[in-house]
C-alpha cells in the first residue's frame, strides 16, 4: 500500500466523548448557556480534536504551497505567471500578506516549492517540486496521476515535518497565478455545480471573464474526470497546490491537529481530502469567507460556516492567522473562566440567573 493509501486508512473520527465532556465543562462556566456562541463549538470542536478538554496551541504555522499552472497560457488569469516565483521569495522576505499577518498573529509560515515552473533558491523556502508547473488542462490532463500522489504526499510529509517541530495547529494557503480556474473545476466536478462557480479571481475583465469560464468548461467536456475519484479530478484539472494542500488536511486529521481553511483554493483542497475520508471534516477550521463565488459552494458542501467577513480575497493563507486568534480566544474561554461550582453563590441565586 502506498503512503497515501496508509494514512487515509488510518484516519480516525473525532473524540465524541471528549466533545461532550468539553461541552459539559462549557455549560458549567460562569455565563449564560450558549452566551459565547461559537467561541462555545470551537472549543468542543477542539477536544474532539485532541481528545482532550483543556487545550492550548503554542506553536502554528501556515504551509503556503506554491504552484504553477499550465492553463495561464489560455489568458484565464490578469497577472503574468512569474508573480507566482515572485512571491514566493517575498513571502520569505517577510514583505507579503501572509507573512506580515502572521508575524502579527505569533505564528509561523512555511513556504514549499511545489510545482513553481522556475527553479527558486531562498533560505527557508522548502522545495519539494512534482514538476514545473502543470500542463495547461485545456489540452489535456494537468498532471499524472501519479503526480497528482506525490503531490499529496508531500503535503502530508510537511504536516509530519511540523508535528515533529512541534506544531499543533495548522492554517493552509497557496499562492499560483491560475489557481481559482483550477480550483472552480475541482469545485465543479466534486459538486456537479455550473460556472456559476467560476470567479474573476485575482481580477479580470468582463471579456477575459467569459473566456475563463468556456476554457474552464471545455477543459471539464475535454478531460471528462471522474467526480467519484477524487485524485482522478485533481490530475485531470487541479493543481500541484491544491494537491499540496490536500495532503495537508489529510496529514493534520492523522495526527489529530486542527487545521484552517483559508480561501477558495484550500477549501476545494478541504473537499478533496473529505472526499477521500470524511472522518477528515472533524479536523477542519473554516476562517474567512472568501468573495471567490465556488468558495461558498464548497463550504456549504463540507458543512462549513466561516467565522469572519473581511471581504477579503488575497490567498497565500491570510485568513489562517486570524482563525488562530479565535482559537486562542475559544481556548482562553475554556482553560481560565471559572466554573459556578468553583464561585459561592446559593443555588437559588443561580436558579435566576441561568
Ligand atoms: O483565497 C482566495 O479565495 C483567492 C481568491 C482570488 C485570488 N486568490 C489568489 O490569487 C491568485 C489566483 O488568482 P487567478 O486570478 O490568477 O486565478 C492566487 O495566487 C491566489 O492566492 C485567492
Ligand atoms: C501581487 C499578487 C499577490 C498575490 N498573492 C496571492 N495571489 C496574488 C496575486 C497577485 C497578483
Amino acid at each position: 500500500m502506498n503512503k497515501l493509501d496508509t494514512i487515509i486508512e488510518k484516519i480516525v473520527p473525532a473524540d465524541e466523548s471528549a466533545k461532550e465532556s468539553a461541552s459539559a465543562r462549557v455549560d458549567s462556566l460562569i455565563k449564560p448557556i450558549g452566551s459565547l456562541g461559537r467561541l462555545e463549538d470551537l472549543a468542543v470542536q477542539l477536544a474532539g480534536i485532541t481528545g482532550r478538554v483543556n487545550n492550548s496551541f503554542e506553536k502554528k504555522c501556515t504551509v503556503v504551497m506554491s504552484s504553477d499552472n499550465g492553463v495561464v497560457e489560455e489568458g484565464v488569469a490578469s497577472s503574468p505567471q512569474e508573480i507566482t516565483a515572485m512571491q514566493t521569495v517575498n513571502m520569505l522576505k517577510g514583505i507579503t500578506g501572509i507573512s506580515v499577518l502572521s508575524k502579527a498573529a505569533g505564528s509561523d509560515i512555511r513556504v514549499v516549492d511545489i510545482g513553481v515552473k522556475s527553479d527558486l533558491d531562498y533560505p527557508g523556502l522548502l522545495v519539494r517540486k512534482i514538476k514545473h508547473g502543470t500542463d495547461n488542462m485545456a489540452k489535456g490532463p494537468a498532471m499524472t496521476r501519479d503526480e497528482a500522489i506525490a503531490s499529496i504526499e508531500a503535503g502530508i510529509e510537511i504536516v509530519e515535518e511540523l508535528v515533529a517541530e512541534g506544531y499543533s495547529i495548522l492554517g493552509t494557503g497557496e499562492m499560483g497565478i491560475g489557481n481559482t480556474s483550477t480550483s472552480s473545476a475541482v469545485a465543479m466536478v466534486l459538486t456537479g455545480c455550473g460556472e456559476e462557480a467560476i470567479g474573476k479571481g485575482a481580477g479580470l475583465d468582463d471579456e477575459a471573464y467569459r473566456k475563463k469560464k468556456e476554457v474552464i468548461s471545455n477543459a471539464i467536456s475535454l478531460n471528462r474526470p471522474d467526480s467519484s475519484d477524487p485524485i482522478d479530478v485533481l490530475s485531470k484539472v487541479g493543481g500541484l497546490d491544491i494537491g499540496g494542500l490536500t495532503g495537508c488536511f489529510l496529514g493534520a486529521a492523522y495526527h489529530r491537529i486542527p487545521v484552517f481553511v483559508d480561501g477558495v483554493i484550500s477549501a476545494v483542497a478541504a473537499l478533496l481530502a473529505c472526499r477521500l475520508n470524511p472522518n477528515v471534516k472533524g479536523y477542519i477550521l473554516p476562517s474567512h469567507i472568501s468573495m471567490e463565488p465556488a468558495y461558498r459552494i464548497v463550504m456549504e458542501e463540507l458543512g462549513l460556516r466561516p467565522f469572519l467577513d473581511m471581504d477579503m480575497r488575497l490567498g497565500e493563507g491570510s485568513g489562517c492567522p486570524m482563525g488562530f486568534q479565535i482559537v486562542d480566544m475559544a481556548c482562553a474561554m475554556m482553560n481560565n473562566m471559572a466554573t459556578f461550582d468553583e464561585i459561592s453563590l446559593s443555588d437559588d441565586f443561580l436558579v435566576d440567573i441561568r
